[in-house]
């Protein structure tokens, strides 16, 4: 056998021809001439070859990760890009390709022709070191190798944040990939814990999408919607990392008109804004916003007068009420129908004439903005009311009736007007761009309305929803997915896979955190850590006046220590935070203007879903589970962005598990987890459909022998939980 220098010698080798052939290929991208059968086109290959040459890693990145041998004695490595030699040989495979997705998938049970899975370890483009994995051997000593964190894994998880998520293609583990590469037409739901890689794996699920269907997708025809803009700056880089440039990334505040926003609203109110009714009602509003012709319309054209018939008018109003279409276009085809009833009595045939005409057209179908609908609607408590309609009771009308700003221009927004606006422009215009893939990171706290934004810009119902019912908050916290994709296209299939092992957050530190999850999501299943963290979470119970100072000096230590640091603080500390961290000089960030880019950020507990810091520090946890009526819940996200250390300063409980009185005194009543009624008239087809998503959470989960085990041990449960005697014979859980 070759002894290890010389086989690192040889590999060095390869890689230093793959990087010479790299530049070769980078200079002939760059030389290509423009020359193309017209602008256009040129325009297109000038874009095409940027693309590539964005995408190809630079001269110092190593240009394989990873090199799998197969039985056949082929061997094939895998990077980031395909990379030829000038005999067009492949060097280097993709790990988009069928061959690169070898690399993630084989295993112990199932090493797919595979003899040998090795993965480097390298600096710049010299390879350090490799571990293999070599299937054979392993095959009866592992039962379940691909659930092992190999060497490779626990050193990216190690490496120091910056503020930029990262891509994981060399990483990227056998559960994950089969996600990444789930088929295209579904609504793929990827749930589970904090840190199991799911905004991650929805990122290369994207990637990978647009490689393998190239012929139906390009990169502006998928739209990924993050919560907030922290989030969407924290991961925009990812994509472009990976060679996916022009895909459009977009907080869920952004997918309505620019408008000013930042109005807070309570809760109650948020609730009710977010419900689907409110869809009927914005209908129903501009509807009866088309008013009726006077008996007879009089109109002067070049000093003569033409007289259209009400009846002639009002049969022309309800024509284009009954047509199908926005507003705006059905206010044309009034237009066009009134010119022609004053063409028909004599009046001028050229339409610049016609001005008595637009008059009419705005008196009985005026032209409206969203915003300024939406402002005149809220401020008239008769049309709200008239709206409403039997759907709405009176004590809500009244909550959604406000006085609007002086102008239109000063009006601010609540978050929650903005679907409303969104809902409204599709009404008027229609014009929302679509996508062909859409993916929605943090989805379980999106209301209805949100919901239907989204789908609305959806063109095919392909799309993939990300999130976890455990850290599911606000007005909209949920249990169950159904919750949320009720809202979406009902087209294609539904199945909700699930993430298991946690990657980010240390065991330490998951331990504290799960305490919660008893009062917090009882029904959803713990995260399997996957590594221990440097140290124990520090506690500090301090006197309240003494807290923000302890803050700032933690913040100090971390900072020194070169590490990204998260203050996660509750809105009722945070004027006491801002200003020790000014006394000693702290400068930080500010995640709520989507900001994260210095090494200190402070960030909302709602602000801080999906992020995560080398170090944490967690103020006053009774004020954050106080802040929401899933406080618990909060706390739970709060606690778990750490990838390294967490510390909580607090004068209250580190980990207060009894409800806690919210802001003004009362105690919030947590919402009873609704197990399902046990329905006998549940349809054959969503019986069908749970069967599927069963029958997918289990292929994904466990290998093929492991499926009957799986299957009884499931039985077992459901009997245990439904309290039925358990046939004998059957597995007993664990
Ligand atoms: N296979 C992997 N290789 C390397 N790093 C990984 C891998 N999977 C996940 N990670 C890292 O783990 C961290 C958590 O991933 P990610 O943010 O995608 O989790 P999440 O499930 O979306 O978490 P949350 O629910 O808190 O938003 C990130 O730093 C990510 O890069």
């Amino acid at each position: 056998m070759e002894s290890k220098a010389a086989e690192l010698a040889a590999e060095q080798q390869h890689f230093d021809l793959a990087r010479k052939h790299r530049e070769r290929m980078r200079t002939e991208l760059g030389e290509a001439p423009d020359a193309a059968a017209n602008a256009g086109t040129g325009r297109r290959l000038a874009l095409f070859r940027r693309g590539r040459k964005e995408a190809m890693g630079q001269p110092d990145q190593e240009v394989a990760f990873g090199r799998i041998d197969q039985e056949s004695d082929e061997t094939f490595y895998v990077g980031r890009e395909t990379i030829f030699d000038d005999q067009r040989q492949v060097l280097v495979v993709n790990w988009q390709t069928p061959i690169g997705t070898l690399y993630y998938e084989a295993s112990a049970e199932d090493p797919r022709g595979l003899t040998r899975k090795r993965t480097f370890r390298c600096e710049g483009n010299q390879v350090l070191d490799f571990d293999d994995l070599v299937f054979q051997q392993l095959a009866q000593a592992v039962a379940q190798l691909e659930e092992l964190p190999d060497a490779a894994l626990l050193a990216e998880l190690d490496r120091e944040r910056t503020g930029a998520m990262r891509d994981i293609v060399p990483t990227i583990q056998a559960a994950q990939s089969r996600l990444i590469r789930a088929q295209l037409d579904q609504i793929l739901v990827i749930e589970g814990g904090p840190g199991t890689g799911k905004t991650a794996v929805a990122l290369h699920r994207v990637s990978w999408l647009l490689y393998n269907h190239r012929d139906r997708l390009r990169p502006q025809d998928v739209l990924v919607v993050g919560p907030h803009p922290a989030f969407t700056r924290y991961i925009r880089s990812v994509l472009p990392s990976l060679g996916d440039t022009d895909v459009e990334q977009l907080d869920i505040d952004q997918l309505g008109p620019p408008v000013q926003r930042g109005r807070a609203e309570d809760p109650e109110l948020r609730r009710i804004k977010g419900e689907s009714r409110m869809a009927g009602l914005l209908a129903r509003a501009l509807e009866a916003r088309i008013g009726t012709p006077e008996p007879a319309e009089r109109m002067l054209f070049d000093g003569r007068f033409i007289t259209l018939p009400g009846v002639e008018v009002a049969a022309a109003v309800a024509e284009a009420r009954q047509a199908t279409g926005p507003y705006a276009q059905r206010r044309q085809r009034l237009r066009a129908r009134l010119a022609d009833l004053v063409r028909e009595r004599g009046g001028p045939p050229d339409p610049e004439r016609l001005g008595p005409v637009e008059n009419l057209l705005e008196r009985l179908w005026p032209l409206q903005s969203a915003p300024a609908f939406l402002r005149g609607l809220y401020g008239s408590a008769a049309r709200l009311a008239a709206a409403g309609g039997d759907d709405f009771a009176a004590d809500e009308l009244a909550r959604l009736h406000r006085r609007g700003a002086d102008r239109l221009s000063e009006e601010v927004w609540s978050a929650a007007d903005i679907p409303l606006l969104d809902e409204l422009e599709e009404l008027l215009n229609g014009n929302s761009r679509r996508y062909r893939h859409i993916v929605v990171d943090e989805a379980q706290d999106l209301s209805p309305m949100q919901l239907r934004a989204v789908a609305r810009r959806s063109s095919t119902g392909s799309l993939t929803i990300v999130g976890d019912l455990a850290q599911s908050t606000g007005a909209w916290a949920r249990d169950h997915w159904e919750e949320v994709t009720d809202h979406l296209p009902q087209t294609l299939p539904i199945v909700v896979l699930g993430l298991r092992y946690g990657y980010r957050v240390p065991r330490q530190v998951y331990e504290l955190a799960a305490e919660l999850l008893p009062i917090a999501a009882p029904n959803v299943q713990q995260t399997r850590v996957v590594r221990d963290g440097p140290a124990a979470p520090g506690r500090y119970v301090v006197e309240r006046g003494e807290r923000a100072g302890r803050v700032a000096q933690l913040a100090r230590d971390h900072l020194a220590a070169g590490r990204f640091v998260g203050i996660v603080c509750p809105a009722a500390s945070r004027a006491d935070i801002e200003h020790a961290l000014h006394a000693n000089n702290l400068p930080w960030a500010r995640a709520d203007q989507g900001e994260l880019e210095r090494s200190l950020n402070l960030v909302s507990p709602q602000e801080a879903k999906g992020l995560e810091f080398d170090a944490v520090i967690v103020v006053e946890p009774e004020e954050i589970v106080a802040e929401d009526p899933r406080g618990h819940r909060l706390l739970f996200v709060a606690l778990t962005r750490t990838i390294r250390y967490l510390d909580v300063v607090c004068a209250g409980d580190v980990l207060p598990l009894a409800p806690v009185p919210d802001v003004t005194g009362r105690i919030p009543r947590q919402r009873a987890v609704i197990e399902p009624d046990p329905d006998p008239t549940v349809e054959l087809t969503s019986l069908d459909r749970l069967a599927e998503d069963l029958a997918a959470l289990v292929t994904g989960g466990a290998p093929v022998p492991m499926w009957d085990e799986v299957l009884q041990r499931t039985a077992a449960i459901l009997d245990e939980r439904s309290g039925r005697p358990r046939p004998k014979g059957r597995h007993h859980r664990p």
